[in-house]
């Protein structure tokens, strides 16, 4: 089982879920209002409020009606692209001005850092942004970990519970199935990636449902030679 790519999952599995939960989402929903009046001409946010319209199917939906349905699907963890991009813009503040630091599990950043030591290309499949990816392993509380990752992939390659999704990453990563390994808390995932014949291991660190994948309680426990 030598893997040459490991693609490991944010939320639940290198990083708490209450991170995410308790931080980073009450976070965004008390700044994005505001951030997304002061900053609604700038290109990179007027685009995420026109796929917003168009996920709504109201061309002419107003800037509340935008920030509305956005509270609303922070509230249902709804992992929409337009939501997620604009956390991540948001997130950005919060990281810079040292009001969070990315959580990271302490097993996760050390077997990171071996996998990569051992010549094991890494990447990051999460429903949160590129951005907001990246901002978490730069800020995070073991340091600037972005030097361990080789590419990060979001909801813009597909969401992740489809297998087009993982043929997509598969596709860019040009190698085999049985060479790639993928890392995540949510068996859905799991499912979707092991269809392709990826190999899988889910990490049950808080309250997950268990499923017929391999599980590790934390990263020391995966195999990967
Ligand atoms: C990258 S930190 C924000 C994570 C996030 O917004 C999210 O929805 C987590 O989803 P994941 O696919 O990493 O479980
Ligand atoms: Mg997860």
């Amino acid at each position: 089982m030598n893997y040459r790519a490991i693609i490991t999952d944010i939320e639940g599995t290198t990083s708490r879920i209450s991170f995410v939960t308790d931080i980073l989402f009450p976070y965004a929903k008390a700044h994005l209002p505001a951030f997304i009046q002061r900053e609604q001409q700038q290109p990179a946010v007027a685009a995420e409020l026109d796929a917003i319209r168009r996920l709504l199917g109201q061309p002419a939906a107003s800037t509340d009606d935008c920030i509305a349905a956005l509270l609303d699907w922070i509230a249902a963890d709804k992992k929409l692209t337009p939501l997620k991009t604009l956390q991540g813009m948001v997130w950005q503040h919060g990281y810079q001005q040292g009001h969070f630091q990315g959580h990271i599990y302490p097993d996760a950043a050390a077997q990171l850092r071996h996998w990569q030591q051992q010549g094991i290309q890494l990447y990051v499949y999460s429903s949160g942004s590129v951005q907001a990816q990246q901002l978490l392993f730069q800020y995070s509380e073991a340091g600037d970990l972005r030097p361990l990752f080789s590419g990060y992939f979001d909801t813009r390659i597909g969401a992740k519970q489809e297998i087009a999704s993982y043929a997509a990453i598969l596709q860019h990563l040009q190698l085999p199935p049985n060479q790639v390994l993928f890392l995540s808390d949510v068996a859905a995932e799991l499912d979707a990636a092991a269809k392709l014949g990826i190999a899988t291991v889910q990490l049950i660190r808080e309250q997950q449902a268990p499923s017929q994948h391999q599980r590790a309680e934390n990263f020391y426990q995966i195999e990967v030679q």
